[in-house]
């Protein structure tokens, strides 16, 4: 694939539709279980503003700076898409690592990945990223995750990720992020939800599911989450792309 030929681009998404806070009982806490992975797809394309947009951006940057002989890794890769579509973006053969703590999301991610490895070498390790390496690696992809993560384990993997780069290797990081200002964050949260309802989601879906990611997902600022990056030893931080609490960042050991 071309660089001109990624954006816009289609993902490789299953097209199981997210009903699961519709029912009763609905998953509280939220957790990554067969459930939740049968519409994972569905539910972050329908809940992550310019996810589509973002998984595009992460592929180019990874093509920009992936260097010979080393790895592209994905903490906490879910379902494989970005794997999926670096895969058919990149056309030299690379190793493609993907890492995630969920079995089923991995068991579909194995069959998504199957195309791709008709060309690149591709490792699914089923372990929490703090227990990974990511020795010899050019690129490390991190979108959605690094919130999940207890707040003192978050610093100790990012410190480990900067360890494990190359020189030259950057660390593509996507997270849902708060504004230090309550009565901003208040408007972001109202607008967000818009966003939520006109992709298709009903109030009490929204609100549902807020609950369950009470104390599971826990937001940082921008302030912080570029902090932690120089604090792990990146030097050269910048944002990419910001819409609602989301938002990507790049950073370059
Ligand atoms: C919101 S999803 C990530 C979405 C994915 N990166 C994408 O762009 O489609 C978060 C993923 O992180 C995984 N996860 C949560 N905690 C983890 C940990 N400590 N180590 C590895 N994976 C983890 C979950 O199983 C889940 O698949
Ligand atoms: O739905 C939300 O409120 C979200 O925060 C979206 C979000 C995420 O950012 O990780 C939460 C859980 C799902 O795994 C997919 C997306």
């Amino acid at each position: 694939m071309k660089d001109s030929e990624i954006y816009p681009t289609e993902l490789y998404l299953s097209p199981e539709k997210d009903e699961l806070f519709q029912k009763e009982p609905w998953p509280k806490p939220f957790v990554f279980n067969e459930d939740v992975v049968n519409v994972f797809d569905n539910m972050i394309s329908r809940s992550v503003p310019l996810y589509r947009e973002v998984l595009a951006c992460a592929a180019h940057w990874a093509k920009a700076y992936y260097q010979t002989g080393t790895k592209i890794i994905d903490i906490g890769c879910s379902t494989g898409t970005f794997l999926e579509l670096i895969g058919r973006f990149l056309q030299q053969p690379a190793t493609l690592v993907g890492i995630d703590n969920s079995q089923p999301m991995l068991e579909k991610a194995r069959e998504k990945l199957l195309p791709i490895q008709q060309i690149h070498q591709v490792q699914l390790i089923c372990d929490s990223a703090e227990n990974c390496s990511f020795e010899n690696s050019s690129v490390v992809i991190i979108n959605y995750t690094l919130q999940f993560l207890p707040l003192q384990v978050r610093q100790k993997l990012l410190k480990s990720i900067y360890q494990g780069l190359v020189p030259g290797g950057l660390l593509f990081l996507s997270e849902k992020v708060k504004s230090p200002y309550p009565l901003f964050q208040e408007t972001i949260t109202r607008h967000y939800e818009a966003f939520k309802a006109y992709n298709g989601y009903a109030q009490t879906e929204i609100e549902r599911k807020k609950e369950a990611l009470e104390n599971v997902l826990v937001p940082l600022t921008e302030t912080e989450q570029l902090q932690m990056l120089k604090d792990s030893g990146f030097q050269q931080v910048d944002s990419l792309i910001k819409l609602h609490n989301f938002l990507s960042l790049v950073a370059l050991k």
